[in-house]
């Protein structure tokens, strides 16, 4: 790569946020970003990088921060660390809020709501004062769709559309299983959605997907989809828990690098999954954080795809999850309304 010093192209400098940066999503993030894997080979990064204010979580983030120097990015200019929220939102154009508990083996993500909410009040009201204007949000932490509700509704100057959550990760596993199925290439495949909440009633949707060129729903049968793919991609993350001990994170990882880069250089005309605040569309209340079909259009801007025409199972399943989201964001009225 050439030195960004002397590259006559070189953009202005992208401020990147990012909490729970010593934690496992934290590690197999931060490496990637800092060698251009969002924002491209021609803009440096500074990281500012947000842990919890206690001794191990301290030397944990030092010790990430000795390995990020190590590494000799052309990209990287400058690593910020720090525990209060204003310092890592200072400024930043993009922030990945990762830092929260993970679930464990048997709990639900909504068992973390309560757990979890009172982090995303904090950061959302910090987000309002420090950061850019037009800041690009992405909420990780579980369960991140009220999260990301919950950080929005406190950043009152900040565009609500300044703020999504991951269902990225959803709907890249809803490909690979795609792509297995039928044994076609993952890049042959277009137009998977996942409508909802990042729990196991999300909806994940093929009815429009193609796979080279052909309807997916003609190269895989209703039982297969019915019984095997759909529990298989809703309970995913349940799964890697049983198997690792541990939530995901590297493949988690890779979805908010995928989410991020494509909302801030634009799909290419690509069907995209990113939970958003909705705007009424499909009969979804207004203002829930909300798994959706969207369109990056660049320059950090995305429009939610109109006009899709549901079957009466896809209807019931969206409306399933919902009915989840709006239940979760009843639980959370008091973090709201604080
Ligand atoms: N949306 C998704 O698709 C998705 C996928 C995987 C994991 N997750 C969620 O991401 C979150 C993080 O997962 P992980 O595996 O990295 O967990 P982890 O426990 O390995 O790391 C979390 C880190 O956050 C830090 N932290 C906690 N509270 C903080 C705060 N208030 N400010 C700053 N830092 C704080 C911790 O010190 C820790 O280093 C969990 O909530 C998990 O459920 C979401
Ligand atoms: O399942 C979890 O709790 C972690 C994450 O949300 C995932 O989907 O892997």
């Amino acid at each position: 790569m050439a030195c960004p010093a002397n590259h006559p192209k070189l953009n202005k400098t992208v401020r990147v946020a990012v909490t729970g940066a010593a934690g496992n999503i934290g590690y197999a993030l931060l490496f990637r970003l800092a060698s251009g894997a969002v924002f491209g080979p021609n803009t440096p990064v500074q990281l500012q990088l947000l842990e919890r204010d206690n001794e191990q979580s301290k030397a944990a983030l030092q010790g990430v921060c000795m390995e990020l120097f190590d590494c000799a990015f052309p990209l990287l200019t400058k690593v910020v660390t720090t525990s209060d929220p204003r310092v890592a939102f200072d400024g930043a154009n993009a922030a990945f809020l990762i830092g929260s508990m993970p679930r464990g083996a048997g709990m639900d993500r909504s068992d973390l709501l309560l757990a979890n909410g009172p982090i995303f009040q904090e950061q959302g009201r910090a987000l309002d004062e420090a950061a850019d204007r037009n800041v690009k949000v992405l909420v990780v932490g579980n369960p991140c769709n009220t999260n990301a509700y919950i950080a929005y509704h406190h950043a009152p100057n900040l565009d609500p559309k300044c703020f999504s959550a991951m269902m990225r990760l959803d709907a890249n596993r809803a490909v690979a299983q795609l792509a297995e199925k039928t044994q076609k290439p993952v890049c042959s495949i277009q137009g998977v959605r996942v409508w909802g909440n990042h729990s196991n009633s999300m909806y994940p949707d093929i009815t429009a997907a193609t796979i080279a060129g052909t309807a997916a729903t003609e190269l895989v049968d209703e039982a297969w989809y019915n019984d095997y793919f759909l529990p298989t991609v809703a309970t995913r993350g349940g799964a890697i828990i049983k198997a690792r001990g541990k939530s995901s994170a590297a493949s988690a990882a890779s979805a908010a690098i995928d989410h991020m880069r494509d909302w801030w250089n634009g799909s290419d005309g690509r069907v995209v999954t990113m939970a958003v605040p909705s705007d009424g569309s499909y009969g979804i209340p207004e203002g829930i954080v909300c798994g959706m079909p969207v369109i990056c259009t660049g320059n950090g801007n995305y429009e939610i795809v109109k006009d899709i025409e549901f079957t009466a199972a896809g209807r019931a399943r969206l409306d399933k999850t919902v009915a989840e989201l709006v239940k979760e964001s009843e639980t959370v009225a008091p973090l709201i309304a604080e």
